[in-house]
């Protein structure tokens, strides 16, 4: 084990992609009681994660806090509180609709259409059976030394994904080194001194409820059940700590592990859960042979050798992207740089590059191949009830926290949402034969590890039957980046079941006999009926017409691909030609609505009825430019009444904005998510904390700098003047291209597109249009071949 290796903790040297900070954030723990509060010492802690671990290192000195977090540390149990009385109940309800009997069907659609149970508790289902994502516990350093302490420093770096801190304290300098390997399946501390025999601690393991500690050998193991939610024992968890020392002493008892006098330790972690991602029974992983054979592969290792399989690893995904806004080195702390921001009010490049790059660290930790997808928290929770019960929201959560994944090439880490909705198939079958009387599958707004689709118990939020469609666009999503057929071939049977739900849920309008959705709601939003009742469920709602025909026309697409020319395809194509499309108010707003109601909320967080324009593209800037003029009505009205006031609203602004090339709009809404939806650890706010505002920012600013889903690819489409010189290196297009880019005074200077599977390019930039033919492999340069500019 080699010792103090000085530079890498001397943030001036090396101008990489840090978070840093000069103070550390406090280790105590705060009442964790109100769920929807955010511990604010939690939101200075630095996240750490392989996908399935995930650690927030605190940096304290005198007792070192490191939070943990395992991806399948849930309470609750499978239970799909389907009810039975939802279908014959439907008729009647859209005959209520199709009469503009709004109040009585959503009365009626509240006593009849939601689920049977107490489903998600609204959002606090921890002691109930859909149950909540928890904190896997706490690991303790406690130095027992107090005492002041001089050139504090700690950073996140970026670039290889360790946290490190260093003081100085009775003239010893002090360091400690985190990461969390995927590799090895462990989290790793090394902790070093400037002098020999300077380290003693006291480690311990806790967590706020169904624990217990005990040695085991040379190891701490905490383990315990979580609630079932039905009175009894649930998930099973383990975790196991080891300490490796270079000379001094260990010892260990059942309630923590004794270091003495050692001149270097090494910490190493590894948990898990018996959880396994498999409908019904979701369960039978051997978690204690798993967690001890990581634990006993890790202690064979040097920590040289732990650290370069996690940093080869790491980098291998991370270092694909990289994007220079400015020059200027970074000589002011995170936490400092945010306060200038939101008190000046002036942007700083620097924190946008930050933000864009730790989107995609974020998605790196917590989003792996094999993994659970990234849920409300990323793989980051410190309480028993975490808000909303960090579930996977379907009604445009989840779906952000994977907008950025092929775009900003991490197409591996989108691969978990695949699993999930693969997950869902048996369980969403019995809620449309149960509720609907449908074939294929169906998912509400809320669903979690135990394969929950039932509507949950509100109709005004549960009752959208558009995730499932939506949810699908990211299989022709993967597709279209990467042309994997493969794969396209494995995920076609869940495209064709979405199709096959709704085209048993579809129905003809009374009044146009267009195929309309209903009764359904637009996203979370509420609207005035003509009896001036405040109302939810109607008909048609614009966001399930256009989640549909975008999935209608995936499955055409991915028919062709597979060339699939059969039946059931002609018949997807009528059905898209009869569906009830995006249309204009008489205010020139795009409708949201198939009535034109007044809204109660103009300023409503959702923007459900802009699906088409993004991540949809039913609605395009050059395709149906009326449609989009709608659509930019529609964006500047709801700003205009408070619209984009959670993280994750204002981040989808941008990318709303950045479709219309809208520049200097997208990047205020990019202001306004830095100024008001995020903290000093750069965590996205809803508040409270919730990641979907992180992935959708970096989202945001790739869409600002390229955009390929007409199939043209966009050069710079929305670059603001506040950009008017860069580079990016890495950003994916549909069609299987990469493209470096860079600029000057907003004029590109250098273009280079390498084809990953050969084909036609086409280009757009300031209004020009270029085609040409590319082979696999290859890399061309259209700025000076194909006159570009001219
Ligand atoms: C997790 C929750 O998801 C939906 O219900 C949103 O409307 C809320 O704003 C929040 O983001």
């Amino acid at each position: 084990m080699s010792c103090m290796d000085k530079d890498v903790h001397d943030k001036t040297k090396t101008g990489r992609l840090k978070l840093w900070y000069n103070e550390p954030a406090k280790a105590t723990v705060t009442d964790g009681t109100d769920s929807w509060k955010d511990d604010p010492e939690w939101l200075k802690a630095l996240p750490l994660g392989n996908g399935a671990l995930g650690a927030m290192v605190f940096g304290d000195v005198d007792k070192e806090r490191i939070q943990l977090n395992e991806e399948s540390m849930w309470s609750g149990s499978p239970n799909n509180d389907n009810n039975p009385k939802a279908y014959p109940a439907q008729a009647k309800i859209r005959e209520l609709l199709f009469k503009g009997k709004y109040r009585e069907a959503t009365k009626f659609t509240q006593e009849t259409q939601i689920c049977e149970g107490k489903g998600s508790g609204r959002g606090q289902g921890a002691t109930l059976p859909f149950g909540c994502f928890q904190t896997l516990g706490d690991l303790w350093i406690d130095f027992e030394n107090q005492g002041n302490y001089e050139d504090y420093y700690r950073e996140l770096d970026l670039e290889d994904a360790i946290v490190r801190v260093s003081y100085t304290k009775n003239n010893v300098q002090y360091k400690r080194d985190v990461f969390v390997s995927e590799p090895d399946q462990l989290m790793v501390v090394r902790l070093t001194a400037n002098a020999p025999g300077a380290i003693s601690f006291t480690s311990s393991l806790s967590r706020p409820e169904r624990f217990t500690t005990k040695v085991e050998d040379d190891q701490l193991v905490m383990f315990g059940a979580l609630d079932n939610g039905k009175g009894g024992n649930g998930l099973e968890y383990m975790a196991r700590l080891t300490a490796l020392n270079k000379n001094g002493t260990v010892s260990y008892s059942d309630d923590g592990i004794v270091v003495q006098q050692a001149d270097e330790v090494l910490l190493l972690l590894s948990a898990s859960t018996n959880y396994v991602l498999d409908y019904p029974s979701y369960k039978g992983r051997d978690y204690e042979k798993l967690t001890a054979k990581r634990l006993e592969n890790g202690k064979q290792k040097t920590y040289a050798q732990l650290l370069e399989a996690h940093t080869k690893d790491y980098q291998s995904y991370f270092k694909r992207v990289s994007l220079k806004l400015d020059q200027v080195p970074d000589t002011v702390p995170t936490n400092k740089r945010l306060q200038n921001l939101k008190t000046s009010k002036s942007s700083d490049l620097r924190l946008e590059e930050l933000l864009f790059q730790y989107g995609r660290y974020l998605l790196i930790s917590s989003s792996r191949p094999g993994t659970l997808p990234a849920n409300l928290q990323g793989i980051w929770a410190n309480k028993i009830q975490t808000p909303w019960n960090g579930d996977y929201h379907t009604d445009v959560n989840v779906q952000m926290n994977y907008w950025m994944a092929e775009v900003t090439n991490l197409n591996e880490m989108h691969l978990p949402l695949f699993d999930l909705m693969a997950s869902l198939q048996e369980p969403g079958a019995i809620t449309a034969k149960t509720h609907y009387n449908a074939n294929g599958w169906v998912v509400h707004p809320i669903t979690n590890i135990w394969g929950y689709t039932a509507p949950g118990e509100k109709a005004s939020w549960g009752m959208h039957v558009g995730g499932g469609a939506w949810l699908t666009t990211h299989i022709m999503e993967h597709y279209y980046f990467n042309l994997d057929k493969t794969f396209l071939r494995q995920n076609y049977p869940v495209l064709k079941a979405s199709t096959q739900f709704y085209m048993d849920w579809l129905v003809p309008d009374h009044k146009t006999g267009e195929l309309v959705s209903g009764p359904s709601v637009s996203p979370e939003n509420t609207f005035i009926a003509p009896d001036g009742s405040n109302c939810q469920i109607s008909m048609g709602p614009a966001h399930d017409q256009q989640v549909i025909w975008q999935l209608f026309k995936n499955f055409i697409d991915a028919s062709v691909v597979l060339g699939i020319d059969d039946d059931y395809v002609a018949s997807i194509k009528r059905a898209q030609a009869q569906l009830a499309k995006p249309k204009i108010g008489d205010d020139g707003r795009l409708m949201e609505w198939a009535q034109a109601f007044e809204e109660v909320e103009p300023g409503h967080r959702h923007i459900s009825h802009l699906f088409a324009l993004h991540p949809g593209y039913q609605i395009d800037i050059e395709q149906t430019p009326k449609l989009a003029m709608a659509a930019k009505k529609s964006l500047d009205f709801r700003i205009k009444n408070g619209g984009g006031h959670t993280g994750w609203s204002a981040a989808w602004l941008i990318s709303q904005y950045a479709r219309l090339g809208e520049a200097e709009k997208a990047y205020k809404s990019l202001q306004t998510v830095l100024a008001k939806s995020t903290t000093s650890n750069l965590f996205g706010l809803h508040p409270p904390f919730q990641m979907d505002a992180n992935f959708g920012t970096t989202e945001g600013i790739s869409e600002m700098l390229l955009q390929s889903q007409s199939g043209t690819i966009r050069l710079l489409h929305a670059l603001p003047d506040a950009w008017a010189t860069g580079e990016v290196k890495g950003l994916c297009a549909r069609g299987g291209f990469v493209i470096d880019m860079e600029w000057k005074d907003a004029e590109l200077t250098e273009v280079k597109v390498h084809s990953k599977s050969g084909g036609t390019c086409k280009i757009g930039y300031k209004g020009k249009t270029i085609y040409f033919e590319t082979q696999q492999g290859q890399d061309y340069f259209p700025l000076q071949a194909h006159h570009l500019k001219e």
